[in-house]
C-alpha cells in the first residue's frame, strides 16, 4: 500500500483553516488539520515544500516510522509549524487506518473508556452584567461546565470578549489589534466576576477562567487564592510556561487547579510540569501536539501523575482536530474535560461531521475513521485572508504577553 497524492486545502469559511488530504493507491483518503492561527501559510510552505514530497510512494500503514521520520528526520525538531504539519500527516494517517479497519478512531486506540465528553463552553461579555447574560445562555443550551472572560472596568478590548453573540472568534482581518492590559485592575475585578456568577448560578455549574499568560507567577499565585471560596474547575494559563519552574510558586500558594499547554507542541514543554505535579490539567491537543500519535504520549506521562487532560477546542482548530480530539477524549482513561467553541454554520458545511452536541456532552459518532470530512466544492468558495491575533500594550506602550 502506497502514499499516491497529498494535497494541502486552504479556506477560509469566516476563519482560516489549513488541511492536509493524503491519498493512497488503495482508494482510501483521510484528513488532517494543520492550522495555526495568524502564521496558516508557514505550515502550507512547510507541508508543500518539505513534508509532501517525502511522504509520496509511503506505505500509509506505517504511522509511528512516518512520525518519527519527520520528526528526527528533519533534524530541527518541535516547534508550532514542524507540529502542526506533523499532526496534520498523523491525523491523516490514523483516519486512514482506521477507515481500513472499519472502525471508528476510538476503537483502534483501545475502545470507549467512556459514551460522552463532557465539554466546556465560553461565556463571554463586555462587562460583568453581559457575562451573567453569557452564561445564563449557555445554562439554557444544557452546558455544565463554563468558561466566564469579562471585559474589566478602566480596560478597552480586553482577550477573551466576543464579538458577536454565541461565536467568539480571536482572530481578526488585517494586520494585529493592539488591545491594552492593565494587571491590578483585572486582578481586583476577577473575583466579583465569580462571586456573582457563584450567586446567581449556584455550585453545580463548573466554572473555568483563562488568564491568558497575562500574569506573572506571583499575580497568579493572588489570583488563584482569591477564586478559592468560588470552586474553579479550573485556572488556565495562569503564567507564561516557558520556564516549567514558574508554576511552583503558583502551586505552594493556592489550591485552584491550574490548567496549561494549549501553546505546547511536545511532550519536552510539560513533562516538569507534569512530573512535579505543578497542575492539573494538560491542554495540550492533536494538531498543536504533533497528532494523535504524540499526544497519547503526554496523556500516557500525565496518567502516572494524576493530571487529566482538557484538550484545547478554540474555534482556530478547526472541525478536524475536533474529530479526531473526542475520538482521543473517548479513549484516554485520564480524561478531564474537552473545550468546544462551536464553529460558525459555514465552518460546519465545509467540514462535514459526525460529531454532536448534547446536553453538555459531546458525542464522537461511529462513522468510521476520525468521522470529518472536507467538502472541497464548498471549501473553495472561501479564498484564504491575511489574519492575525491581537497583541497586548500594558498601558506605558510596553508589549505584554497575550
Ligand atoms: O481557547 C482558549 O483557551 C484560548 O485561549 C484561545 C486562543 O486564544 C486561540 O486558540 C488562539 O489561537
Ligand atoms: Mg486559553
Amino acid at each position: 500500500m502506497k502514499i499516491e497524492r497529498a494535497r494541502v486545502i486552504v479556506t477560509c469559511p469566516g476563519r482560516n483553516f489549513v488541511t492536509l488530504k493524503i491519498e493512497t493507491d488503495q482508494g482510501v483518503s483521510g484528513i488532517g488539520d494543520a492550522t495555526l492561527n495568524g502564521r496558516e501559510k508557514a505550515v502550507v510552505a512547510y507541508l508543500e515544500d518539505h513534508v509532501i514530497p517525502c511522504l509520496i510512494g509511503k506505505d500509509p500503514r506505517r504511522i509511528e516510522d512516518i512520525w518519527q521520520y519527520l520528526y528526527r528526520g528533519a533534524y530541527w525538531r518541535r516547534g508550532p509549524v514542524t507540529m502542526s504539519a506533523i499532526a496534520a500527516v498523523d491525523t491523516a494517517l490514523w483516519d486512514i487506518k482506521a477507515k481500513m479497519a472499519n472502525m471508528p478512531l476510538y476503537d483502534l486506540l483501545g475502545g470507549q473508556s467512556r459514551d460522552r465528553v463532557l465539554v466546556y463552553g465560553h461565556a463571554n461579555g463586555a462587562d460583568l452584567a453581559e457575562t451573567v447574560d453569557a452564561v445564563a445562555r449557555y445554562v439554557d443550551m444544557g452546558y455544565k461546565a463554563i468558561r466566564a472572560q469579562s471585559g474589566v472596568p478602566g480596560m478597552k478590548d480586553v482577550y477573551g470578549v466576543g464579538r458577536g453573540k454565541l461565536f467568539y472568534e480571536p482572530a481578526g482581518v488585517g494586520l494585529p489589534q493592539e488591545t491594552q492590559w492593565n494587571t491590578p485592575k483585572y486582578l481586583r475585578f476577577v473575583p466579583t466576576l465569580f462571586d456573582k456568577l457563584r450567586e446567581k448560578f449556584g455550585l453545580d455549574v463548573q466554572l473555568l477562567h483563562d488568564a491568558h499568560h497575562r500574569l506573572t507567577p506571583n499575580e497568579a499565585a493572588q489570583l488563584g487564592k482569591s477564586l478559592e471560596p468560588y470552586g474553579l474547575f479550573w485556572l488556565e494559563d495562569a503564567t507564561p510556561a516557558e520556564n516549567q519552574e514558574a508554576f511552583r510558586l503558583i502551586r505552594q500558594h493556592t489550591t485552584t487547579p491550574l490548567a496549561v499547554g494549549e501553546i505546547f507542541n511536545t511532550i519536552w514543554d510539560c513533562k516538569d510540569l507534569i512530573q512535579n505535579q505543578l497542575i492539573d490539567y494538560i491542554r495540550t491537543t492533536v494538531v498543536r501536539a504533533g497528532g494523535i500519535t504524540h499526544l497519547r504520549r503526554i496523556a500516557d506521562l500525565a496518567s502516572l501523575y494524576q493530571v487529566r487532560t482538557g484538550s484545547h477546542g478554540a474555534t482556530d482548530l478547526s472541525p478536524v482536530t475536533m474529530g479526531a480530539a473526542l475520538h482521543f477524549d473517548t479513549w484516554v482513561p485520564n480524561f478531564g474535560i474537552q473545550e468546544y467553541m462551536r464553529h460558525s454554520p459555514e465552518t460546519d458545511a465545509v467540514f462535514p461531521h459526525a460529531y454532536r452536541f448534547e446536553d453538555g456532552y459531546l458525542y464522537p459518532g461511529d462513522a468510521v475513521g476520525h468521522g470529518v470530512d472536507i467538502d472541497e466544492k464548498e471549501a473553495a468558495k472561501y479564498p484564504y485572508e491575511p489574519a492575525y491575533l491581537p497583541v497586548a500594550r500594558l498601558e506605558d506602550g510596553t508589549m505584554w504577553n497575550w
